[in-house]
């Protein structure tokens, strides 16, 4: 596959280099520097576009792709708010569109995982539930979208919750405090602990790089590569849990 790489940061060169392992061509790579130069016509050279920017850039990325007819995997984090703007767009283009807070399978299953949880922790009213993640000192946006995928999964499943709060202080009845750490250079840490006056039961993920992030980024634009519509990682994996 002919694959355009916007943003070239640290998840675009991972990207990069798993994408040419995989046997695919990078036709363009487009970052801060040279976005303004770049024409439809070098975007239109791929057969998909693989978007990790900022969520300052990515809905501009989104809608540059949907106009040209080339469809895109993103994984940039911190712009959810505008996902029914996004969504449509792509509908109304005829566009294409993939999208995960978090490519990694392990964190995939995890949320599986974190949903059957919840449902069972919904039962025993002594236990308060927490996220907490911990990511390198570069990451701008907090809390993590990988930590408000769960938060909004133990809101699905647990009536005593509705609604997160990133936990800076004071935390009211109802709310799910999410606690985020910036640390050195640290690829990406989640885990979602419930607690009572006697014990804690936590889960845990820790990627060990950002390959697994790449893997899964590049494995969704093989996927993604001639359809139209709106997917997520369930489509890719066809994770099926019987709760
Ligand atoms: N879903 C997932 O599995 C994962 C998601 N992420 C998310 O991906 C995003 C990127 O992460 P990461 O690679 O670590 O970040 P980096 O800061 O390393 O890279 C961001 C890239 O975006 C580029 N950029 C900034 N502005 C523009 C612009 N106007 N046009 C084009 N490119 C631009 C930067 O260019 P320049 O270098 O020139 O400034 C840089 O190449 C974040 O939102 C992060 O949360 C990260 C890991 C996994
Ligand atoms: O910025 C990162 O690095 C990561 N961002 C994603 C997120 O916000 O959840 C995924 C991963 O944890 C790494």
């Amino acid at each position: 596959m002919k694959i355009a790489l916007l943003g070239y940061g640290r998840m675009g060169k991972a990207i990069e280099r798993l994408a040419r392992e995989r046997g695919h061509e990078i036709v363009l790579i487009v970052d801060e520097t040279n976005r303004a130069s770049c024409t439809d016509e070098q975007l239109k050279q791929a057969d998909v576009a693989i978007e990790f920017t900022t969520p300052a850039v990515a809905v501009d990325d989104y809608g540059w792709c949907f106009r040209n007819g080339v469809p895109v995997v993103s994984g940039t984090t911190g712009w959810l708010e505008r996902w029914s703007e996004v969504t449509e767009l792509c509908n109304e283009t005829g566009g294409a569109f993939f999208y995960a807070s978090n490519y990694s399978i392990g964190v995939n299953i995890f949320f599986h995982l974190n949903r059957w949880l919840a449902k069972t922790m919904a039962g025993f009213d002594n236990y308060k539930v927490f996220v907490e993640e911990t990511h390198h000192v570069h990451k701008l946006d907090a809390p993590s979208g990988t930590a408000i995928t769960l938060a909004e999964g133990i809101l699905e499943e647990h009536p005593k919750y509705s609604s997160w709060k990133l936990d800076e202080g004071e935390v009211k009845a109802g709310e799910l405090p999410i606690k985020a750490k910036r640390e050195g250079e640290v690829p990406g840490i989640h885990a979602v602990t419930y607690k009572s006056e006697v014990d804690e039961i936590q889960i845990y993920h820790s990627a060990f790089s950002r390959d697994g992030f790449a893997q899964g980024a590049v494995m969704a634009a093989e996927f993604l590569a001639g359809k139209k519509g709106v997917y997520g990682m369930d489509d890719l994996l066809e994770l099926k849990v019987k709760n």
